[in-house]
């Protein structure tokens, strides 16, 4: 299929992606290979494709990103917040305008629907105009004193270099929600993207340095899964790193979260979910069904806020997987994503699609029954998977106790609020979870007792840029987006202002 014409308004795209695919790391202003002039693939997991060889770096050239980003903020964090705030602005028309060129890379290298990365990379910008905003509002505060010889004031400063570590899921979203808030704070970054996921990235930085972003105020390092824990630990133990941010999985942010032990960084943990899905005898199925089709089949099943463990009342059950499956059956159609009419893509590498299969199987072989789907599809690409049903399962199935990361509706009976709320608690994370009822008691007692982050009742879809995005228990710390984001890359001063005579 023929790329989307670009209409720019008579404006020639200047940006390198148009015209050839990023091939080299960004730091200080600079497109750069590896030190050691290795590189690795990223692949197009339609069908496995070689898409560009990208710099390969270690830790060489991540302590050459970290000290770019340190001199950086020498000049960047006295900048105003107005200055700041017209950057963020700038970049985000920057991104707006080159739109369908950065969602086309985006689902060239993700796999993610076209309509799917248009909608991301528009959820990605909300972050910087957000953000534009919150850096003018990032206000002190001024403390009532105890005594006439002293005014007492609080300052808002930023942290420093922050080092961010993203995940593959959303290659722009991601990345946005942290720079936004640390550029908003005053803070510089070293972005480390997804070995799967690097050109959205490098695009992205081109696009800030076009809307003014100074050299080493944003540096890109790209790695290989190999090379990656090396330049994770370089981000974790360097000193002039002030601030570690990451989203991933709950395995990594553990290892990350230990290194950064080492000299007391300040850490941001976006970490795995298993969502919870409860379906009450008082909800309305087709609302139910609606936001079941939003949360579970949102890129292919494979965020962290996708409804994983689906609990349903035993008397509204049976009518609820008829419509499910309609809906389904209507609904969904799989291919590569640059087809429009497609709106379920590949998983995203030859490892997560082993992982998920392995875990369809497993279900299987404890006694789950495959309602729909349940197998690979080979005809349309090698990482392609059937949208499934698998009813019967029980709580201790894996893939109840496990992220599935993919295609699968895993439905479990219930019969009391007592009962599923025990069930759905009893679960190391605690991200995201939601239900429908429309009993209003019934709404609030779950609302207030669910033991996750973030919680929707009669709605499935809960991110935007104003709302706080963050989980409990080991599903991570801290929030990102909302009014609480700056104050990740914010570290507050005292100041005594003494030997005053006020009266
Ligand atoms: N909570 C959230 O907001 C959120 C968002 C997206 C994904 N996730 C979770 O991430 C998982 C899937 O994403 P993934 O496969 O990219 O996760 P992942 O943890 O394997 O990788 C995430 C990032 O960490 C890097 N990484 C891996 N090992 C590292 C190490 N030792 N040191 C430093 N960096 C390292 C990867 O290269 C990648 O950039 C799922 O569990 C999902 O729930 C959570
Ligand atoms: O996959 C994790 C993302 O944080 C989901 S969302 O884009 O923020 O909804």
């Amino acid at each position: 299929m023929a790329l989307p014409r670009l209409y720019f308004l008579g404006r020639v795209p200047s940006v390198r992606f148009f015209s050839q695919l990023p091939d080299k790391a960004f730091v200080n202003g600079k497109w750069v290979p590896a030190a050691s002039g290795k590189t690795f693939p990223v692949q197009n997991p339609v069908d496995e494709s070689l898409l560009v060889e990208i710099p390969d770096m270690d830790s060489e050239d991540t302590k050459a990103a970290v000290d770019s980003s340190h001199r950086a903020f020498q000049k960047w964090k006295n900048t105003t917040a107005k200055e700041r705030s017209d950057i963020l602005l700038s970049w985000n028309t920057a991104i707006l305008k080159n739109k369908t060129e950065l969602a086309t890379l985006l689902t060239k290298e993700n796999g993610k629907p076209l309509q799917e990365s248009v909608t991301e990379i528009t959820y990605a910008s909300s972050f910087l105009d957000w953000f534009a905003g919150e850096a003018r509002r990032c206000y002190g505060d001024i403390i009532p004193s105890p005594r006439n010889d002293r005014q007492i004031f609080i300052f808002k400063q930023p942290v420093g270099v922050a080092a961010i570590i993203t995940p593959w899921n959303f290659p722009a979203a991601m990345i946005t929600r942290k720079i936004g808030a640390a550029f908003a704070a005053g803070c510089t970054c070293v972005v480390k993207p997804a070995e799967d996921t690097p050109l959205t990235a490098l695009a992205l930085a081109e696009l800030a340095a076009e809307a003014g972003v100074p050299p080493g105020a944003l540096n890109v390092v790209t790695a290989s899964r190999s090379n990656t824990p090396a330049v994770g630990k370089v981000l974790c133990e360097e000193d002039n790193v002030r601030k570690l941010s990451f989203t991933g999985s709950t395995e990594v942010g553990r290892i990350l979260y230990s290194q950064c032990a080492k000299n007391i960084k300040k850490i941001s943990l976006e970490l795995g979910g298993n969502a919870p899905f409860i379906v009450f005898e008082s909800a309305d199925l087709d609302l139910a069904v609606k936001g079941l089709m939003a949360s579970k089949f949102r890129n292919t099943g494979q965020t962290c806020v996708c409804s994983n463990r689906i609990f349903v009342h035993s008397s509204v059950h049976d009518a609820f997987v008829a419509k499910l499956q309609q809906a389904m059956k209507q609904e969904l159609r799989v291919g590569d994503g640059l087809q429009q009419e497609n709106n379920q893509g590949p998983l995203v590498n030859r490892n997560q699609f082993d992982r998920f299969l392995k875990l369809v199987q497993s279900a299987k072989g404890e006694g789950a029954k495959v309602v729909h789907g349940g197998t690979p599809l080979p005809s349309v690409g090698p990482l392609f998977f059937a949208p499934t049903i698998i009813t019967d399962v029980n709580p201790g199935m894996r893939c109840f106790v496990e992220e599935q990361f993919g295609p699968l509706v895993a439905i479990c009976k219930f019969g009391t609020e007592e009962e599923v709320l025990q069930k759905a608690n009893d679960c190391e994370r605690g991200l995201a979870g939601y239900f429908y009822s429309r009993d209003v008691s019934q709404i609030w007692r779950v609302a207030l007792n669910l033991e996750v982050g973030m919680v929707g009742a009669n709605e499935a879809v809960l991110s935007a840029c104003e709302n706080a995005f963050g989980g409990i228990k080991q599903s991570g710390i801290g929030s990102e987006g909302s009014k609480y984001g700056i104050d990740e890359y914010i570290q507050l001063k005292s100041f005594t202002f003494g030997g005053l005579h006020l009266v």
